[in-house]
């Protein structure tokens, strides 16, 4: 379980390589209980500020172990914010937050150390037995086995966001934060790392954050979809269509239609 830390919030830093685990986020003004095992992460009343502008405004959150959770919400709503403050990057935040297990990040950029071959970029800051065993199978997992001793730059950028994620999971995290990665590679490249992400999902059963701004790779990959609005959580869908799923199922169809009416997107019309 992780520790609670009441009185004021504190949140201790390291500085680590982008996207490395780090010890569960226990971050506490109000001590929260995480009431069941099957409770990755909880957060109440979570509130942050920049200057008077209050970005987070009293959030709740509860995340299952193994969930599958994507996070929209319009541009300057706070998703990138809510991410840090789980991922404990935020010292500033006000509230219960808790986090049962270690947390993983992977940034829309791959931020893989470039001085470093693709390997190493693994195994820094990795305390596991046998760090190198570890990251050569979890290269393998996202099929790049043999970029192992590669360097990032010479990777592609579908390679290197496998390689981001090859990074967060080798440290088998509770919960894996993943805010847009998928958001700078094209059409085909990210169909694969959908169904590359869905298959680490299923093997590794971390619960997943998903910040995005595609409402399809929403529909497609997450068990529940929130919509961030106004500090809050303002809209919640749960998708029940069976995996693997077809854009034009009708539920999925019908849950667009409510997504995009939450975010304040006119549906397009027929063709
Ligand atoms: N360090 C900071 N100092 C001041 N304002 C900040 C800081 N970090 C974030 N903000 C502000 O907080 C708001 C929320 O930012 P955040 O990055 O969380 O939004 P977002 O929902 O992730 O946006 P986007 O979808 O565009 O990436 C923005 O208006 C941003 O300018």
């Amino acid at each position: 379980m992780a520790a609670r830390v009441p009185g004021p919030v504190s949140a201790t830093v390291s500085a680590q390589a982008p996207g490395a685990v780090r010890p569960a986020a226990t971050v506490a003004a109000t001590a929260v209980a995480t009431a069941v095992a099957t409770v990755v992460a909880t957060v109440r009343g979570l509130t942050r500020r920049f200057g008077d502008r209050t970005v987070l405004d009293g959030l709740d959150l509860t995340i299952g172990r193994g969930e599958f959770v994507a996070l929209l919400g319009r541009s300057g709503s706070g998703k990138s914010t809510l991410l840090r403050a789980l991922a404990g990057l935020d010292e500033e935040v006000e509230g219960g937050l808790e986090v049962d297990g270690s947390v993983a990040v992977a940034f829309q950029e791959p931020r893989l150390v470039p001085w470093k071959r693709v390997r190493d970029n693994l195994t820094l800051g990795l305390t596991a037995p046998d760090p190198a065993g570890r990251a050569e199978a979890a290269l393998a997992e996202v099929g790049l086995a043999d970029r192992a001793r590669a360097w990032p730059l010479t990777l592609s950028g579908g390679e290197a966001q496998r390689a981001s994620l090859a990074r967060a999971l080798v440290r088998e995290p509770g919960l894996l934060l993943l805010d847009e990665p998928f958001s700078a590679l094209d059409a085909l490249t990210r169909i694969t790392v959908h169904r590359l992400v869905l298959d680490l999902w299923a093997a590794h059963g971390p619960a997943v954050l998903l910040v995005t701004h595609d409402v399809d790779e929403a529909l497609l990959l997450a068990d529940r979809i929130l919509v961030l609005d106004g500090g809050r959580l303002a809209h919640e869908w749960t998708v029940a269509a069976p995996r693997p799923r077809h854009r034009d199922h009708p539920d999925l169809l019908t849950l667009r239609a409510a997504l995009l009416s939450a975010l304040g997107v006119t549906p397009e019309g027929p063709a």
